[in-house]
């Protein structure tokens, strides 16, 4: 495990951090069957990947098959394999999937899709430990770790009589459980560098980062499509914004929810990984301007004069939204002298567009 994540799976919030424990337990048990659920674009098929690689099998083939993407007729061949002449056009063996990850592992996606009758041939697999290719009589002996994944509610399905009840028992012997992204928002900043220096690995211009004002927008975004949709997001940034740093009013409308969010700081530099975090604790502690509870301080202290610019930034934002940027009604809010709040305003460098927009008195 490294400081930002397991086999390529970034993250380093706690709900992460408890499934890369999870994960390096799993491989104590390399023959245990795994169920991984999570909702679309969560990294299931990344954990199911880490599963393998960390286990003794990892010297022998990981073999994903998506049973949603193969269409049923062919989904019992590609996984079972067939013999001479089992079907028109059978006209030699063919090896299933099955029997490539023999001493490996086998990573069945979408396994709520799969239909009744190859849920039956499944179960014998796990069971028995051998299965018949199609058209053979003679069983073969297989030794390979199963690794399901699903984005679907199998619990709900097998009491809708959707999903054998055996077999989801005989595959979630360990269930596996990925937050989605919204729960998980501390590692957004994280995720979003990731991205960033992978999709500007090859390119002229990569992305200079997110300022902290669409950060902030991000990290209230619904996410449906999970890690994929923010990957997808910072490509199509890279793409309109490469060589600069995206600020709330580059991300797409779906991305700006609610009113522009109050900068946490006026800094222009581009935010450092290492900023974000402690931005991220510091939003925290804004919030609470009277008492802070003790779980929220960060290990390494707080920036005491960041905390106070952005406190102050914040008061001065709402008094000049509150008064539609009418400064003299501001100042007067404020109780501060209107040349005091005009210096500060400048040295802030408030003035972004939606002050601009407003009248000035
Ligand atoms: N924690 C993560 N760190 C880095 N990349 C991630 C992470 N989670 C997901 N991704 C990336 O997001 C994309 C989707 O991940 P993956 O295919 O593993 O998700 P999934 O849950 O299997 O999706 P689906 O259910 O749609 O098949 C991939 O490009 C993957 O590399």
């Amino acid at each position: 495990m490294t400081a930002d994540g397991f086999y390529g799976i970034i993250g380093r919030s706690e709900s992460m951090r408890r499934l890369f424990r999870l994960i390096g337990k799993l491989a104590e048990d390399d023959l245990s069957t795994v169920l991984i659920q999570g909702e679309s674009g969560t990294g299931k098929e990344l954990v199911a990947k880490a599963i393998h690689a960390h286990s003794p099998r990892a010297s022998h083939h990981f073999v994903p098959v998506n049973c949603a993407a193969i269409p049923d007729d062919l989904l019992e061949s590609e996984l079972f394999g067939y013999t001479k002449g089992a079907f028109t056009g059978a006209a030699g063996p063919k090896i299933g999937r099955i029997e490539y990850a023999n001493n490996g592992s086998l990573f069945l996606d979408e396994i709520g899709d799969m239909k009744p009758a190859l849920q039956a041939k499944l179960l014998r697999v796990l069971q028995e430990r051998e299965f018949e290719p199609v058209g053979g009589l003679k069983p073969i002996p297989v030794d390979v770790r199963i690794i399901a994944a699903t984005h679907c509610n199998l619990e709900q399905m097998v009491t809708e009589g959707r999903f054998r009840e055996d077999l989801f028992y005989r595959l979630s012997v360990i269930p596996v459980s990925i937050p989605p992204l919204r729960e998980r928002t501390d590692d957004i900043p994280l995720l979003i560098e990731h991205f960033i220096n992978s999709i500007g690995k090859n390119k002229k211009k990569p992305l200079l980062g997110f300022d902290s004002v669409a950060m902030q927008a991000l990290s209230q975004v619904p996410w449906r499509g999970n890690v994929r949709e923010l990957e997808n997001l910072v490509q199509h940034m890279t793409i309109l914004h490469g060589g600069s740093r995206v600020g709330y009013h580059d991300l797409p409308e779906k991305y700006r929810v609610g009113p522009p969010p109050i900068p946490l700081s006026p800094e222009k530099e581009p935010l450092r990984e290492a900023d974000t975090v402690s931005r991220s604790e510091q939003a925290l502690l804004c919030s609470s301007t009277t008492s802070i509870p003790r779980e929220s301080w960060p290990e390494k202290g707080v920036d005491f004069n960041a905390l106070v610019n952005d406190f102050e930034t914040q008061l001065i934002v709402q008094a000049l939204k509150l008064t539609q940027g009418n400064k003299k009604e501001a100042a007067r809010l404020l109780n501060l002298k209107r040349t005091t709040l005009l210096e500060k305003i400048k040295k802030k460098e408030l003035a972004g567009t939606w002050l601009e927009e407003e009248e000035d008195e």
